[in-house]
């Protein structure tokens, strides 16, 4: 395999257990959602423990036959999940929907075990109601580095219908890394849906983000953080104060590699308007306004066209086109 170069970026590391943030902390926010849509957070909550547990019951569930695994995805009526092939042939993953991880867990665990044990639903009841919590401090301390103010006047009215789900994803070894003269994707380029998506990765890396300049750069595991990322719900809420960037997963290594990924989403049938305040009076509007849903079926329906020949994020979406100036 060819060596490609690659460099990591440095992303600010958030205390989340901290209330209160200097206005320094929040510039550099600001600055961080602006450019990388990125950032760490540390002091979540979630043990190792926790993760170690969900790992290992995850494992097992994906050891199983696929036949078995087909059961729930993605012809079946469960649909939670998402075999080999449909993203890349290294991925695979299951959903867990929230807020009633217990039960959503539960659904698919039935399917595939033949012995009832509860561990898994009960593990993944934990994770799901931690990872709403920290996407609801994540959100405010977003509209808190947006302007003073913004969380009164926006969060109960625009975000309190938030829900969340859960996507634990399996990235299998890719078999001989040589035979490859390209980098080996788990997982293709794009964005996330959500308006914030918190990601535990394992220590063995991979995930990217690409600059602004179209540069692939590596967001390293850290350990003891999670990683968060903007989605483009709350790029288009923020008239991109907030970045949702595109970002892949690449298998470096011939091992295994397991993600959570948690994605905090506006309801279905909100209407997504960035306010007049957020926009600001000197700035443009970007985006019109657009049904949530709508938009989750714009993209449901281009999945697997190819993301850079197609345009399918939120901007070819919802976008304003821009006048282009004319010296004329
Ligand atoms: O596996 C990862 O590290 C990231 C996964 C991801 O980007 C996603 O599930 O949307
Ligand atoms: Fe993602």
């Amino acid at each position: 395999m060819s060596e490609i170069p690659q460099t990591s970026v440095k992303l600010p590391m958030l205390d989340i257990s901290q209330p209160i943030l200097h206005p320094s902390s929040l510039s550099s926010l600001a600055e961080a959602f602006k450019t990388w849509g990125f950032l760490h957070i540390t002091n979540h909550g979630i043990s190792k423990d926790l993760f170690r547990k969900l790992y290992s019951l995850s494992n097992g569930l994906f050891s199983l036959p696929s036949d078995t695994k087909l059961k729930l995805g993605p012809f079946s009526s469960a649909k939670t999940y998402t075999p080999h092939f449909i993203a890349s042939p290294f991925f695979e993953s299951l959903r867990v929907s929230g807020p009633k991880f217990f039960e959503s867990a539960q659904t698919s665990a039935n399917v595939l075990f033949d012995q009832h044990n509860s561990e898994f639903s009960e593990i993944l009841q934990e994770y799901g109601s931690k990872m709403a919590e920290l996407s609801k401090k994540i959100v405010k301390i977003a509209l808190m580095s947006l302007g003073d103010g913004l969380v009164k006047q926006f969060y109960e009215s625009e975000f309190q219908n938030c829900h969340g789900y859960l996507r634990i994803n399996n990235y299998s070894a890719p078999e001989s890394l040589e035979d490859h003269e390209d980098e080996v994707e788990g997982l293709g380029m794009h964005t996330d849906m959500s308006c914030v998506t918190i990601v535990y990765q394992d220590e063995i890396g991979g995930l990217q983000v690409r600059s602004k300049e179209g540069k692939w750069m590596d967001i390293s595991p850290c350990e003891g953080t999670l990683v968060v990322n903007i989605g483009d719900m709350f790029q288009a809420w923020s008239n991109e104060k907030l970045r949702s960037s595109e970002h892949r997963v690449i298998l470096k290594q011939p091992v295994n590699r397991f993600s959570l990924a948690f994605f905090w989403c506006f309801e279905d049938e909100k209407v997504i308007f960035a306010p007049d305040d957020v926009v600001g009076e000197e700035n443009v509007r970007i985006y019109k306004p657009f049904v949530c849903l709508d938009y989750l079926k714009f993209r449901e329906s281009n999945e697997r066209g190819k993301f850079e020949k197609v345009g399918f994020t939120v901007r070819d979406f919802a976008g304003i086109k821009q006048q282009a100036k004319c010296d004329c």
